[in-house]
């Protein structure tokens, strides 16, 4: 089986790479395709059918995305609907062109109403308005996933989607303003305990709940749903199954969260809140329950994770990919 991971150099791409290879190591007859950026711009139409056509991978898993935090999406919104629109088109449209079967893509929590009945199940999709701050990207995802499912019910493939919830892990992306809160905040901690500064700034009110999964745990999952056998996936449909929640089933206020990180990076001193900064969603809890009828449930806890993510941090600060 040849399989291209698209976005391979991403948090969530180089954990589902790290699997696949320690499934290679161990004797599995796969090869992997991968192209950085710089070597295939996936907003290029030309580009990726080029790829496809000489390539013909069997499986693509779509790990490439526009991808940032709460201010990032809120200021860059015409770059969060292109480029996502275009990565999707083209890799989906393109590996169909080259008569690739199976393919897995990534969503996100987003791409729920922000008024839905909480936990969020998947048949809350379209029932409702989005949060402001993301709309766009959300828009693009939910674009994802009807491309998926229309190319499954006119031409018969089989690509799935993934709707994972906020992420982290190594790999992540620790950029001051335009990253998520967990990496954000392990970064600002770190810094203010290392500079004897006595109080850390928090965006928000400190009340927004999020749930947080390791990406260690979300390229296990995707795996683990790309590979369902195809009459078990439908058989949990109605009609049919168009993606599928990912998640822990729980969640933390921002400012839990900020008090975790406290501990973890040695930082004793006061946590305030900036309220000009948005707050986004109150709360986005995944029902989880269709993924662990299916046999999938979460493993690493916040706490370990976030231990391990700030080790990650401190190995691997002075190289930063951005
Ligand atoms: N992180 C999170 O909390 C969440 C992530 N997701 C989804 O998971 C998926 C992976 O996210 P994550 O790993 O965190 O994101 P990252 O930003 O870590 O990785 C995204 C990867 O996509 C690549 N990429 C972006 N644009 C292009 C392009 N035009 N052509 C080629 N490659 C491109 C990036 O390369 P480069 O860096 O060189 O631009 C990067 O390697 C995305 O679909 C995201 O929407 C969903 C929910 C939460
Ligand atoms: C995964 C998900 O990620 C994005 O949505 P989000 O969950 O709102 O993302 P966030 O991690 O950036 O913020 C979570 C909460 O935390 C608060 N917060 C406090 N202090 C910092 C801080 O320093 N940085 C950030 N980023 N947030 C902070 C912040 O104000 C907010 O209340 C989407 O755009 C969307 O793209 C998406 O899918």
């Amino acid at each position: 089986m040849k399989y291209y991971v698209a976005g391979h150099r991403g948090m969530v791409g180089s954990a589902i790479l790290r699997r696949l290879q320690a499934r290679k190591d161990a004797g599995e007859v796969i090869e992997l395709i991968t192209r950085t950026h710089s070597e295939l711009d996936l907003t290029s139409q030309a580009a990726v059918r080029d790829f496809m056509q000489a390539e013909q991978p069997d499986v693509v898993i779509l790990a490439a995305a526009k991808v940032g935090g709460i201010m990032a999406n809120n200021t860059y919104p015409a770059e969060f609907i292109y480029e996502n629109l275009m990565i999707e088109c083209n890799v989906i449209h393109q590996a169909f062109a080259a008569g690739v079967k199976t393919l897995l893509q990534l969503g996100s929590s987003c791409i729920y109403p922000k008024a839905v009945p909480q936990p969020m199940k998947e048949d809350a999709l379209l029932t409702g308005t989005l949060e402001p701050t993301n709309e766009p990207y959300a828009v693009a995802k939910i674009a994802g996933i009807k491309l998926c499912e229309s190319y499954n019910r006119q031409y018969g493939v089989d690509y799935r989607s993934v709707m994972p919830t906020n992420l982290y892990g190594p790999g992540d992306n620790f950029h001051p303003e335009n990253s998520h809160v967990l990496p954000a905040l392990i970064r600002r901690f770190h810094e203010a305990a290392q500079n004897g500064t006595e109080e850390v700034v928090i965006w928000g009110s400190g009340k927004p709940m999020r749930e947080f999964l390791h990406v260690d745990d979300m390229a296990e999952a995707s795996l683990f749903v790309l590979e369902l056998d195809k009459p078990t996936y439908e058989a949990n449909t109605e009609p049919m199954l168009s993606h599928i929640n990912v998640g822990t089933g729980t969640d933390v206020s921002i400012m839990e969260l900020a008090q975790m990180v406290a501990r973890v990076t040695g930082f004793a001193g006061k946590i305030s809140n900036d309220p000009t900064k948005p707050d986004g969603t109150m709360k986005k809890l995944m029902d989880v329950s269709r993924l662990a009828d299916m046999g999938w449930r979460a493993r690493v806890d916040l706490e370990t994770g976030l231990a391990e993510t700030y080790q990650w941090f401190l190995d691997n600060q002075d190289h930063f990919r951005r």
